[in-house]
């Protein structure tokens, strides 16, 4: 694949996708382009049998700084050009929600606005200790209010309000508190510790993975009575696959299992 290309994908021998957002110059910047090949790619991920997990990184020296600013003004700030744009960065995180196979957001540098989005949207994330996180849209006149679903859904009711109300740049430690991310680590340790979680949930079954990434979001949605009743089915389900049956037998008889859906 061309270096020129705004999406980078590469696929390991352990079943690990590495998604790079490769527009180094522009900071990442989500431009049309860019979202329509990245909802390209998670396509093909989302039916791809031997892809266990996916890493989404940045290339140079942000993550990703958000929608792009100098698209905007070239289509003269449109309705039509709105209307499709948001319409389809929507659909791209839903498309990281709905993906069978846990993404990593794997953070350096900034993330910002569209780019913090991103990673609340992917399942897990690392950051880079130096890494910096905003949703500065207040800044510039035009509310972060896309990025605010999924902020909203991962991080507190206040800490929320203050990243959007404020636009301030939080560092990662201060990120790690408000649940944006998982961990805030050494830059030097970025990349080992990113690949030591993505292989440790690359060895479990995929089609356990699936199962349980779709049940987690869609129970989250539903008041307790009926989130136990959707989790029982779940169970009920999950305990009738291969995998399940392969996992408790292999604990029984003290040996690694064999997964059916590897
Ligand atoms: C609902 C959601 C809304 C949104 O997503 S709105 C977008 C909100 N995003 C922002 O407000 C972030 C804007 N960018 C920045 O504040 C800074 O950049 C950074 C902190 C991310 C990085 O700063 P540094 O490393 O010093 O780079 P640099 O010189 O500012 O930028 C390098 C080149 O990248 C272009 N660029 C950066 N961000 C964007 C963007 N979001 N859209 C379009 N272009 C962008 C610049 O203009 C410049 O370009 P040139 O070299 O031609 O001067």
């Amino acid at each position: 694949m061309s270096q020129e290309e705004p999406i980078l994908l590469r696929q390991d021998a352990d079943g690990v996708a590495h998604l790079t957002l490769n527009r180094p110059r522009a900071r990442n910047a989500l431009s049309r382009p860019m979202i329509a090949a990245l909802q390209k790619e998670l396509d093909a991920i989302a039916a791809a049998p031997d892809i266990r997990v996916v890493v989404l990184a940045g290339n140079g020296p942000a993550f990703c700084a958000g929608h792009d600013l100098k698209e905007m003004q070239g289509a003269d700030y449109g309705r039509a050009y709105a209307e499709e744009l948001f319409a389809a960065c929507a659909t791209l995180m839903e498309r990281i929600v709905h993906l069978p196979q846990p993404v990593i957001a794997r953070v350096h540098g900034i993330a910002t606005a569209a780019g913090a989005q991103l990673v609340a949207s992917a399942d897990l994330a690392i950051a880079a200790a130096d890494a910096r996180f905003a949703t500065p849209g207040v800044n510039i006149g035009l509310f972060c209010s896309t990025p605010m679903v999924a902020l909203s859904r991962n991080v507190s009711h206040k800490h929320a309000m203050e990243m959007l109300l404020t636009g301030d740049l939080i560092d990662a430690p201060t990120a790690e508190r408000f649940g944006l991310i998982n961990r805030a680590v050494p830059a030097e340790e970025l990349d080992a510790t990113v690949a030591a979680l993505a292989a440790k949930i690359a060895a479990k079954s995929r089609l356990t993975l699936a199962v349980g990434k779709e049940a987690f979001y869609r129970q989250a949605e539903l008041p307790l009575e009926q989130a136990y009743a959707y989790a029982k089915g779940v169970m009920v389900d999950n305990l009738q696959a291969k995998d399940a049956r392969e996992g408790i037998n292999a604990f029984i008889e003290k040996r690694v299992p064999v997964w059916c859906h590897a």
